[in-house]
């Protein structure tokens, strides 16, 4: 029998999520037993260039000489968090077939009239830094196709998670959360169900000075506030139908502030605010599941799964479901969403189409990726 050349090769994955707390980095080796971690970091963004790319998100203007120079530098951090993640596990860059890099979104407009996203850090420089065949820009080809170009992880998920005769929903929460259902039949749906941590974070960072609720340790020390997640849950994006794709560009300060202003916000405490939104990550999420998949396994991933509270209401607002996290099918929760970068890279080489039209809503399946060699 003829040996499958493809086993036993390595891939990187890098993704820097809309929450901006780090660069994920991984490495993934395709086994006979599917794609397989071997080696992972998530080292903070450098607070300096973390403050410039939320400013450019936030503010959605930017001079292009720091647009320019932003790409450049978030390039290099990416290339420098690889070099080191192989130093570390002892590989050589030789050893590695491909570096699949997201970048990091800076704005995702899929539904105007000039629909675009547009992601962030140079692949030629990741290529020529490291040494590696870097494949990038993931996304455009299927906006190009009229697809949402996000999510894009439902087609790894079903590559790696799928379970003929068994639905199954993959959720992951990280700025923005998206689910991916995954019926018995084999049918993949997956789409943005709206905030995942995005919101929490952003009210923490105001009110407390942190980057995170850490644990949800203050959210639980707040009331759900019953009124303000009604003003919140009547966001027309929640009751639109898939497909769909969201972001910063909606779920931010603004959007919380203008909403507050409505009510009598200042007889709320700040706990009691962040309690609420954790509710609404919760209600929006469940709600969604329950719309599309009949009762079945959920895992979770990203960064909420670490949040104990929002893992708890999860399970308490689907009480017919069972919910765990992604370790339960052998892949680390927190790097799901790099090795699913280090997966579409491997496809991309191997000129494989990503089957995502009925997730994404593009005309067809497409090549995914620009392949830039050092
Ligand atoms: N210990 C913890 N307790 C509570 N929340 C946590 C904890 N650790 C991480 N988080 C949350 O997870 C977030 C990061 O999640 P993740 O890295 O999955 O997001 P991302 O990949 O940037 O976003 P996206 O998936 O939308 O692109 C943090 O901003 C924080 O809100
Ligand atoms: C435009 C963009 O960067 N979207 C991200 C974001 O983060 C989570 C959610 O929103 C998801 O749609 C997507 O990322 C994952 C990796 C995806 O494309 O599947």
């Amino acid at each position: 029998m003829l040996s499958d050349p493809i086993i036993g090769n390595y891939y990187i994955g890098i993704m820097s999520g809309t929450s901006l707390d780090g660069i994920d980095v991984a490495i993934a080796q395709r086994t006979r037993h599917g794609f397989v971690q071997i080696a992972a970091a998530a080292p903070a963004l450098d607070n300096k260039l973390r403050q410039q790319i939320l400013t450019i998100c936030q503010d959605k203007k930017v001079e292009l000489q720091t647009l320019g120079e932003v790409d450049f530098q978030f390039a290099c951090a990416c290339a420098h968090v690889v070099n080191q993640l192989l130093e570390d596990s002892r590989l050589s860059a030789a050893q590695i077939e491909a570096i699949g890099s997201h970048g990091q979104t800076i704005f995702h407009s899929p539904n105007g009239a000039f629909p675009f996203t547009q992601q962030i850090g140079d692949a030629n420089l990741i290529a020529a830094k490291t040494g590696i065949t870097c494949v990038a820009d993931f996304r455009r080809m299927d906006m190009a196709y009229g697809g949402q170009g996000a999510p894009l992880v439902p087609a790894f998920h079903q590559a790696l998670f799928a379970k003929s005769g068994e639905n199954r929903v993959i959720l992951n929460i990280g700025g923005i959360a998206n689910i991916t259902i995954l019926e018995s039949d084999n049918k993949v749906l997956g789409y943005d169900t709206g905030p995942g941590n995005t919101l929490m974070d952003a009210w923490c960072e105001k009110v407390n000075g942190e980057c995170y609720d850490k644990n949800g340790e203050f959210a639980f020390q707040g009331e759900v506030l019953p009124a303000l997640l009604k003003l919140l849950l009547s966001e027309p994006y929640f009751s639109q139908s898939p497909p769909k794709s969201t972001g910063r560009e909606k779920f931010n300060l603004q959007w919380l502030a203008k909403r507050l202003a409505q009510l009598d916000s200042g007889l709320n405490s700040n706990a009691d605010i962040q309690r609420t939104l954790l509710e609404l990550s919760a209600v929006t999420i469940s709600e969604q599941i329950q719309l599309h998949s009949a009762a079945c396994a959920v895992f979770v991933c990203g960064g909420g799964a670490l949040n104990p509270l929002l893992m708890q209401r999860l399970q308490a607002l689907m009480p017919d479901y069972w919910v765990s996290d992604t370790a339960a099918l052998n892949i680390d929760p927190m790097f799901v969403e790099a090795i699913a970068f280090a997966w579409l890279a491997e496809q991309r080489l191997l000129e494989n189409t990503i089957p995502l039209k009925a997730v994404t809503g593009a005309r067809r399946d497409a090549l995914l990726g620009c392949v830039y060699r050092p």
